[in-house]
């Protein structure tokens, strides 16, 4: 797994905000990429691109509601840890934010996501997801288990 560029490597830096959305009972939203996509199959926490000039937080309230229309203020987005990854192509850098407060019934957007799963956070390496995610993953196993 490759977490860095070499020095002057020219990727350009792609922003994207993602959440840890929990359920109830502890179990956290994964959405599956649909296959057409780069990494299309694999899962991933459900977010997207920031825009330029929009705050992180805003992407992620705005790509919830579009993606699986689910309403979530700003301030119920607790920031939890960050993902930096050297893609080929460009470099990801990706803010995770726990949720646990939301509102709505999911409904998925079919470009965004082809499925959707509530998974323990136990369970999660069951799911193949973007490298980048591993580090997420690992922290989020952590969280349950202290
Ligand atoms: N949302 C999200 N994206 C992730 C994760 N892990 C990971 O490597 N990515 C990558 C996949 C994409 O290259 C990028 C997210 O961009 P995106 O979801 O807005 O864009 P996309 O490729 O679906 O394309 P677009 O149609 O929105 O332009 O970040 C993750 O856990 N969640």
């Amino acid at each position: 797994m490759q977490t860095s560029d070499s020095p002057g490597s020219s990727r350009r830096l792609l922003l994207v905000a993602a959440a840890a959305l929990f359920d109830s009972s502890g179990r956290v939203l994964i959405t599956q990429r649909p296959h057409h996509k780069q990494l299309g199959g694999l899962w991933e926490f459900p977010g997207g691109k920031v825009e330029l000039g929009e705050a992180p937080e805003h992407a992620l309230v705005r790509e919830l509601k579009e993606e699986l229309d689910l309403t979530v203020e700003p301030d119920a987005l607790d920031p939890f840890a960050f993902a930096s990854h050297a893609y080929p192509d460009f470099h990801l850098l990706m803010p995770l934010y726990v949720v646990t407060k939301f509102g709505g019934v999911m409904r998925l957007d079919p470009n965004a996501a082809q499925d959707a799963a509530w998974v323990k956070p136990a369970d999660l390496r069951r799911y193949e997801m973007p490298p980048a995610d591993v580090v997420l993953v690992n922290r989020l196993i952590e969280r349950n288990a202290t």
